[in-house]
């Protein structure tokens, strides 16, 4: 014995009704087939309209019924061939004519009562059970229609009632034999009281129907035919990856369908269940899936939860006060006032200072449950004793849901690590001691957010979606954006990270594309809206979307101090740009705490060295436990090929011009001759190591004569021309001494110095070439010889492959 269920989408349309006798056909068993159908997608909807339309006088409801029977005429016409159309059609117009009269008298009574709904609702599933056994019949598919409210008997409760089950039971197995090869069509939802007055079985009625069948005949399974293959790891309107969940136990498609699952409605299915017989989603339109299996005793193998769910449109309503500590009475007075005035808990929290309770409750009765909630605690509330009650507002609930949580340690500090890197905000948690659902109560509007984040934490074998908002595509910009162009691939093949680029700016423009921008269209950017940084930054905080990384290639102080709003709401910031780091020393520590607070990422490694690991390396010596004692290093590639390059045969301003256009410089280059750049990469540099150091206090013996710092960058070039002079001079000298000339910065005993020094040929800044860096830390542990970092310390190919890299480790946290 099989008990088969279709849903109002499986019955919608003759396509659908042609798949039901597909699935049917292929059946090919010899076991009894118990069939129950819903309505035709969205008639009970209508049907209750009708209903109402007639109850507040607007005679509307005669068009509507109108279009309902013209519907389930067309239907039938387009099912059964005409020759034979006639005792189907005649049966649709008697069923509405009967349809009209029950609405008429509502009409001119005003009165809808309970049972007049019923009965009105009953002919939805009365009309789609004839119409698709006439259809079956008429195919070869030979079926008998029973009649539901002959055999389900209930109470008079009209729109939920509830079962007689020995009845039932006795009525059903006298009426379908076990031993048979019959198929019975069966209308769902539709019931009878002992006089004979039709009930309904209240929500998810159709697939009770079919439990009661299924329980009734102890069948071997009941299907649950719908529209979709099975119910899913999540939303899959929400979570692009949300898999089907092939086994589920019962108790885990209750508190997921709870949270908003709604494939099926389980605590209808509890006939079934009681009996253990296995409960099977399939997909009308997708036989071929294999759907889910609800089922006990599950054992799964992969994971600790099998989903994530959630409600929407919740409140949370809290009582709190310190005249509640150890006061016995509260929570039963808060529940039973919630109770008697019929509002429904979904979910309790209560702290162990029993200081506060906080109960979460459809948003639609929270100003309700607050009037009520306020008026019970009225005497406490004037004395003190607790505080007016709190309502807080747009809130969800999200839901982790697995039998698997149970002894398992660690589920929910993952969840809540997740939501924390990604700034979103809980203000509720709860989890019963059957450990099977882990909830937390957070703002509406990071839902979307939150779910995705869970999904890809505790799901996502495929890959971790990163979104990356890039200001500046200049030199390194515009490296950077063709790097991750040329990687995206390898990456989300290789590391699982699917990185994609959602907004980018320079000075001029901005553009925003949700889904990703193509990189082979950047072109876009000419012609996309003017640039707003505040409205940048805005976007990127509505748009809320997960592991969301803020990149930083500008030398811009407006886009630097945009970073704290980023914190703020969890955004990684990864910086080229050292005008944050070399600020005010409290500007650089606020920063790096807000990160640390908000578990969010502050990388900019390529503020000194380029793309060397140096900053990277002298905290990786902190965390093991070594300390900086002194540096040496020279840091500026710029002045490193200035002075490899310049031996007085070209002009000194024509190598520096060089080494902008080879885009060493600084975007000004006076930055870098001037010394300004060393000075702040040793500060960053002094300051990562523990010294609490400020640009004013960095002794600067700059090379460059007063005047050609003064004025423009054009001034700047010109006048080095004039004072070529100078630097022929230094140059000549340090040769005739048998030496190089090289910018070095030094830092030791929480002081700092740089300036142009010659260096002789033992020094391990000698054999330095090209735009390269060097770095010699001197640590606790690395006394005599120091740890080096040597290499290319400026271009935008290795500059923005270091701004990648840090892209990639927010990403990977
Ligand atoms: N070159 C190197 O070797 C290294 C560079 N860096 C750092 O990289 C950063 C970028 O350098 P580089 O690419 O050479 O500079 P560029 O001048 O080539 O590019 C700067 C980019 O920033 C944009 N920009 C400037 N101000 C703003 C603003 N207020 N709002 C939006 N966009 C802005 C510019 O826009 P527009 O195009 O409209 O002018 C341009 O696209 C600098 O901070 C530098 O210190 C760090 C390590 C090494
Ligand atoms: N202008 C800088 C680039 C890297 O920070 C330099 O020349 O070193």
């Amino acid at each position: 014995m099989q008990v088969l269920k279709f849903g109002g989408s499986s019955v919608a349309t003759p396509d659908a009704i042609r798949s039901v006798a597909s699935i049917l056909q292929a059946k090919k068993t010899n076991e009894p087939l118990v069939v129950v159908v819903s309505a035709l997608g969205k008639i009970t909807d209508q049907l209750l309209q009708c209903g109402s339309l007639a109850a507040t006088g607007n005679v509307t409801y005669k068009e509507l019924i109108q279009s309902i029977t013209q519907r389930h005429l067309d239907m039938a016409r387009e099912l059964v061939p005409v020759a034979i159309q006639s005792s189907i059609l005649s049966f649709i117009i008697q069923q509405f004519n009967e349809l009209e009269d029950i609405c008429n008298s509502v009409y001119h009574l005003k009165e809808l009562s309970d049972r007049t709904i019923a009965r009105i609702l009953s002919f939805g599933e009365q009309l789609s059970s004839h119409i698709v056994s006439t259809y079956l019949n008429t195919h070869g598919i030979t079926n008998t229609w029973l009649d539901a409210t002959k055999h389900i008997v209930t109470d008079s409760n009209y729109l939920k009632a509830v079962v007689n089950f020995p009845a039932t039971n006795k009525s059903i197995q006298s009426v379908i034999p076990k031993q048979s090869d019959g198929l019975w069509i069966v209308p769902g939802f539709i019931a009878s009281d002992e006089e004979g007055r039709i009930t309904i079985l209240g929500r998810g009625g159709s697939d009770y129907t079919a439990a009661i069948f299924a329980a009734a005949l102890q069948a071997s399974v009941l299907e649950i035919w719908t529209d979709v293959s099975g119910m899913m790891t999540a939303d899959p309107r929400e979570v692009k990856h949300a898999k089907v969940i092939s086994r589920i136990s019962y108790q885990e498609a209750m508190e997921l369908s709870h949270f908003g699952a709604k494939v099926i409605y389980p605590p209808t299915l509890q006939p079934a269940m009681q009996l253990n017989i296995p409960v099977w989603i399939k997909n009308t339109f997708a036989p071929e899936d294999h759907g889910t299996i609800i089922e006990s005793n599950i054992v799964h193998t992969k994971g600790t939860i099998c989903g994530i769910s959630s409600i929407a449109n919740i409140s949370l309503i809290s009582l709190e006060g310190s005249g509640m500590i150890g006061i016995p009475g509260y929570s039963k007075l808060l529940f039973e006032t919630l109770a008697s005035c019929e509002i429904n808990v979904i979910l309790i929290t209560q702290a162990s200072s029993e200081h506060s309770i906080c109960v979460g409750i459809e948003a639609s009765i929270a100003t309700k449950a607050k009037k009520a909630l306020d008026k019970a605690f009225a005497y406490e509330i004037n004395r003190g004793m607790v505080n007016p009650i709190v309502v807080e507002q747009d809130l969800s609930i999200i839901a982790l849901v697995g039998d698997n949580m149970k002894n398992h340690a660690g589920t929910s500090g993952k969840m809540f690590g997740a939501l924390g890197r990604n700034g979103i905000n809980v203000r509720a948690i709860s989890q019963g001691s059957s450990e099977r659902n882990i909830s937390a109560v957070i703002a509406s509007a990071d839902v979307k957010k939150a779910i995705n984040v869970l999904h890809e934490e505790f799901f996502e074998t495929t890959y971790k979606q990163v979104n990356v908002f890039i200001i500046g595509t200049g030199n390194v910009g515009s490296r950077l954006l063709a790097q991750i162009k040329q990687q995206q691939a390898y990456l989300q093949k290789n590391a699982n990270i699917q990185l994609r680029v959602i907004g980018i700016a320079n000075s001029r423009r901005m553009l925003f594309e949700e889904h990703g921008i193509d990189l082979n269209q950047l072109d876009r950017l000419d012609s996309a809206e003017p640039m707003d940084l505040q409205a940048f930054i805005n976007r990127i905080q509505t748009m809320n979307l997960r592991n969301s990384v803020f990149v930083d290639v500008t030398a811009s102080n407006s886009v630097a101090n945009t970073y704290a709003d980023l914190f703020l709401k969890s955004i990684s910031v990864v910086a080229c740009n050292k005008i944050a780091c070399s600020s005010a020393y409290n500007n650089y520590q606020h920063l790096k705490g807000m990160a640390t607070d908000r578990h969010t990422s502050f990388l900019f490694e390529t503020n000194v060295g380029a793309g060397l690991p140096v900053i990277g390396t002298l905290n990786d010596l902190l965390r093991s436990g070594d300390a900086i004692n002194e540096i040496h290093a020279v840091l500026s590639g710029t002045l490193n090929f200035v002075f490899n390059n310049y031996d007085g045969t070209r002009s000194f301003a024509t190598v520096v011009k060089q080494a902008q256009d080879e885009g060493y410089t600084e975007p000004d280059p006076r930055l870098d001759l001037g010394g300004t750049d060393v000075m702040r990469k040793i500060m960053i540099l002094a300051r990562e190591a523990g010294a609490r150091l400020e640009m004013e206090q960095i002794v600067n013996h700059s090379f460059m004569p007063a005047s050609c710092m003064e004025g423009s960058v054009e001034n700047f070039y010109s006048e080095m021309e004039r004072q070529e002079a100078h630097f022929k001079k230094l140059y000549t000298e340090a040769t005739a001494n048998g030496k190089k000339l090289k910018f070095v910065a030094n830092y030791k005993n929480g002081e700092a110095a740089v300036g142009l020094q010659q260096i002789d040929p033992q020094h391990d800044f000698y054999h330095l070439y090209g735009k390269d860096n060097i770095v010699l830390f001197y640590t606790n542990r690395y006394k005599d010889q120091p740890m080096v970092i040597k290499g290319a310390g400026a271009g935008a190919e290795v500059t923005a492959s270091g701004v990648f890299a840090d892209i990639i480790r927010a990403a990977s946290v």
